[in-house]
């Protein structure tokens, strides 16, 4: 059996015993960075021992290396520890009945151990990836290591009566204190090492890379091995080269040889693999290769564990093996084929007590490139036939990338012509997850790879925590989802509205000519259109008014607004539709104050007595005659204007008689238009035609006929009156409309606040949701550092305990030694 030139073993216990505070300890010399100086302190520290300890079992022992096995092989090797051992196993009965300590301690550790994997038939069919063609466990961190009940009993036992044991475990012996680690500027640190064997074969100092040291550390604190983001850094693949030394020999042409390449770079350290497979004894071992013996002729999967045998004292048939020869035990490290100058080494390592190994990448592999190992100095002699097999396996290796690339791109090429090329490269349509260098999300699982749980098919909106986006992407231009299309009609209406609104709110018809203000059509539909009812039809034209019931303050306000809305609406005129609005014109009260009280009341018992001495003068808009101290019968003053209005039915009620001249509205508007008339025309055309309303009460008063008689005046008081209601409920109807104007904007606008709000409530939902994320970060980092906190002090509580151990241990050897020297003094 050829060793390999892995050079450590290493202490990964977490248990009873750790001496070094959890971390990795050096036994052949390896240690990690954080651990050397620990460990180099003790050492120093215990020096003086160790020149004392000279006659110790181990010291000066050349450190077993794990080695792959030669499945037809018997091994009976003897130890030289053997002779030793047999003074240590009498040391260790008479220790056992006193003191039960290493028993207990082994109970302790066994039991931390998951033995039950082994039977569990879970293991068994626990589910495999097919990596071309070979079935390979689907997830490396997902293993179990088992152990044969051979393995647990050997295990049990060894480790009670073991000394190691009872010193708990560790394996920082002094003996390999020479083997210091040394730090290397480029971040790598060396050791010295025992690769006495095959004097040209091996260095004397052996490397760890800082990466491998972080891992072993990590490895030690708990994390799970192996580490996560290693995994997918190789791949099992098929070896098509025939003139791969695998396939070299006759019978191995027509197998189907596997090995593990480089999926990227992969710098030394990086690539670290636990050896798995079942733990067996050697005599168990043989019931493993029964299977396939044709095939189990020209390969061995089993891995010795030399350098814990030694350690636990477990010779010939009770030596114990990693026998990977079950397909589903096996992970990726079973398929790395032998090189002597392999780019991979491999260690052994106690983890919680028991016996393991490991693989890394001690050099840098380059992607494609084949990782290979070597298998050691007993297993080529071995398996006989393939003795010659053994070189130039990575030359061998790199043929194969050759023809697997080559035939990579031939299949690349007919997949282009089938199905046209992709512009981009796209994955590999066989491996797409190889590409992925963190590892792949599993088929069956991808939603694992989303740590707040994936969207269900059915309901993928509840990822989104505001409303999932429409399959036509509206979304896109609404970053919280997509407004619903009852929303966007809505927005749509809403937007309409405010443009109606600020439409009905410019200024209209203020470019109209004063002067038509007081001449409407009476086009039916048009008015009808424009909101208003046409009331009756008049001899002069109609009588319309505004559909909304609003009410006007004054006649003016009326006024206004009904021209405005008929501006708005048309400015068709014509002749016969012309409404009699001059009445409805509300001139403002003028009153002048040239002529007293008395003077006024005196003219109107004068007019009384002159003109309405029959049946009295009625009022124009009450259509009463009679009047009192409170409600006085106002008359124009206007010349041969008979107007009479009470005080109380004037559009702005009076409560006395104003002082100076009154003037009927209609005298007042007709005074307005005779200045208009005769500041546009020339002054003789003025003179001659101004104010026919003037000219004709001259007239009257000259011919001495009452033209404008009682009945005249009731008549245009009425029509004034009838106008004025008119024109209020017009305009009453026109305030109404702008009112539902109002309320329409009035909705908009409150829907475009319930979508702010909304918008709002989204953002607050998502800040929530962020601080919540913030705060479940905290508080992993919180009990991720509580964790590390407690890890710290389990380990200082460990080191503690090693070292009263050590130091009782110390002194129980020392008893001895004094017992030993009373007794050779008495003898
Ligand atoms: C641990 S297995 C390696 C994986 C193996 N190629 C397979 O496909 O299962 C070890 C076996 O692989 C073959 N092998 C590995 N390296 C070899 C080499 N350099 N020359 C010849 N055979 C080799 C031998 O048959 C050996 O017993």
């Amino acid at each position: 059996m050829i060793r390999t030139n892995s050079a450590c073993f290493m202490d990964l216990t977490t248990h009873e015993g750790d001496e070094c505070n959890g971390a990795m300890t050096a036994v052949d010399g390896a240690s990690c960075e954080d651990a050397h100086e620990h460990d180099h302190n003790q050492v120093e520290g215990e020096e003086e021992d160790d020149e004392e300890d000279e006659d110790d079992d181990y010291v000066g022992q050349e450190l077993p290396q794990p080695q792959y096995r030669d499945s037809k092989s018997k091994r009976s090797r003897t130890h030289a520890l053997s002779e030793d051992k047999c003074g240590d196993e009498e040391d260790q009965t008479q220790d056992r009945d006193k003191d039960n300590e290493g028993v207990d301690m082994a109970k302790r550790v066994l039991a931390s151990v998951d033995f039950a994997g082994n039977e569990d038939p879970k293991v068994k069919t626990r589910p495999v990836n097919v990596v071309n063609g070979v079935e390979v466990n689907s997830s490396h961190a997902a293993y179990v290591v088992s152990y044969s009940n051979g393995a647990k009993q050997v295990l049990k036992e060894s480790l009670a009566k073991s000394p190691m044991m009872r010193q708990g475990l560790h394996l920082s012996l002094p003996e390999y204190a020479e083997h210091k680690l040394i730090d290397h500027a480029d971040g790598t640190c060396e050791c010295t090492t025992y690769d006495e064997y095959e004097d040209n074969l091996f260095e004397n100092d052996h490397i760890l890379p800082r990466d491998l040291q972080v891992f072993l550390r990590k490895l030690m604190d708990g994390e799970p091995y192996p580490h996560p983001s290693r995994q997918n850094l190789v791949e099992v693949m098929a070896i098509e080269d025939l003139n791969h030394p695998v396939k070299s020999s006759a019978e191995m042409k027509e197998s189907v040889e596997h090995g593990v390449f480089a999926v990227v770079k992969i710098e030394p350290g990086m690539w670290c693999q636990r050896y798995i497979g079942k733990h067996c004894t050697s005599a168990e071992e043989s019931h493993c290769c029964e299977k396939d013996q044709e095939h189990l002729l020209q390969h061995s999967y089993t891995f010795d564990l030399t350098a814990a045998n030694e350690i636990l004292g477990l010779t010939g048939d009770e030596e114990l093996v990693v026998d990977a020869t079950e397909v589903a035990s096996r992970n990726h490290t079973a398929y790395v084929n032998h090189d002597r100058e392999g780019n991979v080494q491999a260690f052994g390592a106690l983890v919680d007590g028991l016996p393991a190994i490991f693989f890394y990448n001690s050099k840098a592999v380059q992607p494609g490139e084949e990782l290979l190992v070597d298998y050691g100095p007993v297993y080529w002699p071995y398996m006989g036939n393939q003795r010659e097999l053994q070189m130039n396996a990575r030359a061998a290796a790199n043929a194969n990338l050759r023809v697997k690339q080559e035939a990579e791109q031939n299949t690349h090429l007919e997949t282009r012509s089938a199905k046209g090329t992709r512009p981009f490269g796209a994955a590999s349509e066989e491996a797409p997850a190889k590409t992925w260098p963190f590892g792949a999300a599993s088929e069956e699982a991808p939603a694992k790879t989303w740590p707040f749980g994936a969207a269900s098919e059915e309901a993928p909106a509840k990822t989104r925590p505001f409303g999932a986006a429409s399959e036509e992407a509206p979304a896109k231009t609404w970053p919280f989802g997509a407004a619903s299309e009852e929303a966007s009609a809505e927005l749509e209406a809403m937007v309409q509205a405010q443009a109606a609104l600020w439409e009905l709110q410019k200024p209209k018809g203020v470019s109209k000519p004063r002067r038509t203000c007081g001449k409407y059509h009476s086009d039916r539909e048009e008015l009808v259109k424009a909101g208003f009812t046409i009331e009756k039809p008049g001899k002069n034209g109609v009588s319309i008014s505004l559909n909304s019931g609003k009410r006007f303050r004054t006649s003016r306000e009326a006024r206004a607004a009904l021209l405005t809305e008929m501006g708005q609406t048309s400015s068709m005129e014509t002749p016969q539709a012309k409404v009699e609005l001059r009445r409805t014109r509300k001139t403002p009260l003028k009153v002048s104050a040239a002529v007293s009280t008395e003077e006024r009341r005196e003219s109107k018992r004068r007019k009384t007595d002159e003109n309405f001495v029959e049946d009295g003068t009625a009022c124009g808009v009450c259509h009463r005659t009679d009047d009192d101290e409170n409600n006085d019968m106002l008359l124009c003053d206007g010349m041969g204007c008979d107007v009479a209005l009470h005080l109380r039915c004037l559009d702005l009620p009076l409560s006395r008689l104003p002082d100076g001249d009154w003037h009927c509205p209609a005298c007042e508007e007709e005074a307005r238009g005779q200045h208009m008339r005769s500041s546009e025309l020339p002054d003789t055309e003025s003179a001659r035609d101004g104010g026919h309303h003037i000219s004709d009460c001259d007239a009257g008063l000259a011919g001495g006929d009452s033209v404008p008689s009682r009945r005249a005046a009731r008549n245009t008081s009425a029509a004034f009156g009838k106008d004025i209601k008119a024109g209020r409920d017009a305009l009453v109807k026109l305030l109404g409309k702008i009112d539902v104007q109002q309320e329409k904007s009035d909705r908009d606008q409150a829907a475009l606040a319930e979508e702010k709000a909304k918008l709002a409530r989204a953002q607050a939902a998502l800040a929530k949701e962020k601080e919540k994320l913030a705060r479940a970060q905290a508080a992993l980092a919180k009990e991720k550092e509580k964790l590390a906190r407690a890890q710290a002090a389990l380990a200082k509580e460990k080191e503690n305990v090693t070292k009263e151990k050590k130091t009782l241990f110390d002194d129980q050897a020392e008893l001895t030694r004094g017992q030993e020297k009373l007794a050779r003094g008495i003898f």
